[in-house]
């Protein structure tokens, strides 16, 4: 098991610093499974909870426990009986890979997400955390979209299966809150990027893509770079140890089965982000766009009024968020 070793400051500020701190004293001893350690979003929840100073944590590779795997995570649950769940682990990509293995994206995600929390019903985990998705929400919702929009109107083709995974996992938490009273929340994440992110030149979702795609074509001094799309569709973007810490955050206060948004409440149409990777990379050449490529959903900005009402907000900007990743990259590349 490696872990990036990445020193995020632990955030000081008023609401979640003192709330993650209530939690960490009062179950100094609890054992937390982080499902997806090694992920860009497991692995950021990791690094929170060891920089409060919290040891107990179960950690597993996907070759060490298959989470699709019914008989091999019960068999986990039994032997390591955790008391606290994050529940990162995932079949994740960008639209090229949502569209491409739908199946799998359908078929795993259901797999890993029923064995987990059925699991966590079976052994008593005492509170577990469903990650979730802005894709589950209707291609053309109202913006910014509230939670309560969620099965209001069809979903983006693109992402149907992944989506249809996601909405299942959020019924699962709500159904087991229902019946059995579990303590089993769901949070929804806009776009995330971060450390360890995917940066396959295909399957890996947009922003580490063009990081990726600028960076080859200003080290190869190619005079263009692809955006795929017309570059009009708007995103979100928020920075993975933004989540990490709004995860830690929701895992002590927030006890309703309800799901939340995790968002920074602002976004930017695919265009103005590839001109700003472009500058940040120093990239001097010319920006083309592919519309034979998929745009996917035209917007899907979160309404995070809720979470901000709990007194939570991000703190990473998206510049200063972007040039991390970039240097995160770099250490990546030449690493390799
Ligand atoms: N990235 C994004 O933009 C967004 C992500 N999310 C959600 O956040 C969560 C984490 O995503 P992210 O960190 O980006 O994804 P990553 O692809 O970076 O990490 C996924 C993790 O899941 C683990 N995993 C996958 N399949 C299995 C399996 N069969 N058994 C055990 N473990 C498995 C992998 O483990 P290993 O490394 O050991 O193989 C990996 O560490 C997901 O639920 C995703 O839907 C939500 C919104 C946006
Ligand atoms: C997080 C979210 O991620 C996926 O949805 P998405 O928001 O559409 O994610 P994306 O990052 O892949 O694309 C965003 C936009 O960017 C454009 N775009 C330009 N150039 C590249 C490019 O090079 N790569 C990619 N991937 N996109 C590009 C692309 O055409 C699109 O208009 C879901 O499938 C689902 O998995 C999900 O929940």
């Amino acid at each position: 098991m490696t872990i990036a070793p990445h020193g995020m400051p632990v955030r000081i500020a008023e609401n979640s610093y003192l709330c993650t701190i209530a939690f960490l004293t009062v179950n100094k001893d609890a054992k937390i499974y982080v499902a997806g350690h090694r992920g860009m979003v497991g692995s950021a929840i990791y690094r929170k909870l060891r920089a409060l100073g919290y040891d107990r944590l179960l950690l597993r590779t996907s070759a060490e426990l298959d989470l699709r795997d019914q008989q091999a995570v019960a068999d986990f649950f039994a032997a390591e009986r955790p008391d606290y769940v994050f529940l990162a682990a995932a079949k994740v990509g960008g639209i090229l890979a949502n569209n491409t293995f739908r199946a799998d994206f359908l078929y795993e995600n259901l797999a890993i997400q029923n064995n987990v929390i059925h699991q966590a019903y079976q052994h008593g985990v005492k509170k577990l955390l469903f990650l979730g998705s802005s894709c589950i929400y209707p291609k053309h919702a109202p913006q910014p979209i509230k939670e309560e929009y969620l099965l209001t109107g069809l979903l983006e083709p693109t992402n149907e299966p992944y989506a249809i995974a996601k909405i299942a996992g959020i019924k699962l938490c709500q159904a087991y809150h229902d019946q059995y009273g579990c303590n089993f929340i769901s949070v929804m994440p806009t776009n995330l990027y971060g450390y360890n992110d995917n940066y396959h030149p295909e399957h890996s979702h947009v922003l580490p893509a063009l990081i990726r795609r600028f960076h080859e074509a200003k080290t190869a001094g190619l005079p263009e770079v692809t955006i795929w799309g017309t570059g009009t569709p708007k995103r979100e973007f928020l920075f993975a140890d933004d989540l990490a810490d709004a995860c830690v955050f929701l895992m002590e206060t927030y006890d309703n089965p309800q799901l939340i948004n995790i968002g920074t409440g602002t976004d930017l149409s695919i265009a103005d982000l590839a001109h700003l990777i472009k500058t940040i990379v120093d990239y001097q050449g010319t920006v083309r766009f592919d519309t034979t490529k998929p745009d996917g959903t035209p917007r899907k900005l979160m309404d995070v009024s809720k979470l901000h009402a709990l007194g939570w907000h991000h703190t990473t900007a998206l510049e200063a968020g972007i040039k991390m990743a970039y240097d995160d990259f770099l250490a990546q590349h030449a690493a390799q």
